[in-house]
């Protein structure tokens, strides 16, 4: 299983890469680490599980964390009411892709965090409101979904993951706290 000794942190050279293509049909290989990293996801918002394995809950895993640098995230979005069983999102993405996105932006107003990153970086990170995004799932079909609000964050984050980027890249360095015309600010 995965832990919290698996994922590589910030200073890393494979978070700064643009990771792979994963070629069709998938591989057991990379059907099982996609299998693997929703586990970590599912186990890391267990309370006793999280404390077992003293896991840091995490909504969200891209492959390159786990130093694999391709194109696969896991995200595991629980709704909000408190205990419902549906989620927002809950899949294994290959080779997801951005296909179309709201001009508006939108940042979440507690700002973002990391699991590779083992530290509070405060401010905004501006990302598109609504975004439409194709991918594979693990079974290899064929996926398009369309996210707004907190999960069109999470999966632009993950994305960003497969290209080098960090949330903090997108932090305004003069003013954190920058908002420019119009961005919608999600609480
Ligand atoms: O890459 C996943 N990860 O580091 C876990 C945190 C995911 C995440 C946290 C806040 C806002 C968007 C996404
Ligand atoms: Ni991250």
């Amino acid at each position: 299983m995965i832990t919290m000794k698996d994922i590589i942190r910030e200073g890393h050279p494979t978070l700064r890469l643009v990771a792979k293509e994963v070629e069709l049909p998938l591989s057991k290989e990379v059907i099982d680490l996609g299998h693997e990293m929703m586990e970590f996801l599912v186990n890391s918002q267990d309370p006793e599980l999280a404390e077992k394995y003293e896991l840091r809950a995490g909504v969200g895993l891209a492959a390159p964390q786990i130093d694999q640098s391709i194109r696969m995230v896991a995200v595991h979005i629980p709704g909000i009411e408190e205990d419902s069983e549906d989620y927002i999102l809950s899949d294994v993405m290959v080779n997801p892709k951005i296909v179309s996105h709201s001009v508006q932006s939108s940042c979440l107003a507690e700002g973002e965090g990391c699991l590779s990153v083992d530290r509070d970086v405060p401010g905004y990170v501006p990302r598109h409101s609504r975004i439409t995004v194709t991918y594979h799932d693990l079974n290899g079909e064929k996926q398009k979904v369309r996210l707004k609000n907190y999960a069109a964050m999470v999966v632009q984050h993950e994305i960003d993951h497969l290209n080098g980027v960090m949330f903090y890249d997108r932090i305004n360095e003069e003013n954190p706290y920058q908002l420019d015309e119009g961005v919608n600010i999600i609480s």
